[in-house]
């Protein structure tokens, strides 16, 4: 059998990177929530199969601009987004966008794992379900069963499957809705601090898995956890008072950083 050894597989991906297009990018993005401005001016750009961290003190607007990704804060009343996004051309705030459709190609996993009250097969197939993404039963179970393999469960529950999602462990629950994310076939999965609600082992494991999703996904990560960003991430985007301040490979920022507020920050001197 002809398998890729690990190194071999991190280096295709980083070749990968460095040929690549850029699969999302933000130029010029401001947020308003009411009369404040949270965001100024971002202009972020979001490589395809990298995993971008979005690093800062509390409040500097890291989980405002991931939401702006896929439009999730067009839930919120008062929110307002200026400048433009784009996914590949497409300009994802023009008013004929279909947003469900959006967010099936920009899905998301919250902070707490937040399964739905169904069984754990239900979880995952109600997704592929409502997008058409299943012909027969059986296209559905297979999906069920990839997507499970591909957030590492699958052995885990394959005997449990029409068990509530809900009764499983933490980090199963935050796997399962990794799996409840990649079932639908996103293009890029945006995590806001997928692990603070985790033990170190199951954080663990979500931290080698949004590594290996990288080769079939575009991953954006908002982290409180500097030691998280160096190990999950190739590129790094720090964020202060609702500036972006530097963005750069992860390497470089937690070595050399260019900005000071970089520098000051990861050195645990403020946030
Ligand atoms: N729904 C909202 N309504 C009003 N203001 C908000 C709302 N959400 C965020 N903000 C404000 O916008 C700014 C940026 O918040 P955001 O949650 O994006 O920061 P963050 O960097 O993700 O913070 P944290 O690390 O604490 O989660 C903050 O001043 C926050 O109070």
């Amino acid at each position: 059998m002809n398998m890729m050894s690990e190194t071999a597989v991190e280096k295709a991906l980083d070749q990968k990177m460095t040929e690549m297009k850029y699969k999302m990018i933000g130029k010029d993005v401001s947020v308003y929530y009411g009369e404040k401005r949270a965001l100024f001016d971002v202009n972020l750009n979001v490589r395809e199969h990298t995993v971008t961290a979005l690093i800062g003190p509390s409040g500097c607007g890291k989980s405002t601009f991931l939401r702006c990704l896929n439009r999730m804060n067009d839930t919120i009343d008062s929110c307002r987004v200026t400048g433009k996004i784009t996914l590949d051309e497409m300009d994802i705030y023009d008013p004929d966008i279909d947003v469900v459709e959006l967010r099936a190609r920009v899905g998301m996993v919250f902070q707490k794992p937040n399964p739905f009250p169904k069984s754990i097969y239900e979880n995952i197939a109600y997704g592929p379900r409502i997008h058409g993404l299943a012909r027969s039963k059986a296209d559905l179970d297979q999906v069920v069963e990839t997507s499970l393999q591909k957030a590492g469960l699958w052995n885990e529950v394959k005997d449990r499957l029409q068990e509530s999602g809900t009764g499983l462990s933490g980090g199963q629950q935050q796997r399962l809705c990794i799996a409840r994310a990649v079932a639908v076939s996103p293009e890029v999965i945006l995590m806001d601090e997928p692990c603070s609600a985790l033990d170190p082992i199951a954080t663990a494991k979500v931290e080698e898995l949004i590594h290996e999703l990288r080769a079939n996904f575009t991953i954006v990560i908002v982290t409180h956890s500097m030691q998280q960003a160096a190990r999950v991430s190739q590129r790094t985007a720090m964020f202060h008072l609702g500036l972006l301040v530097e963005e750069n490979d992860t390497d470089k920022m937690f070595t050399n950083p260019d900005d000071q507020r970089t520098q000051d920050y990861i050195m645990g001197r403020f946030g």
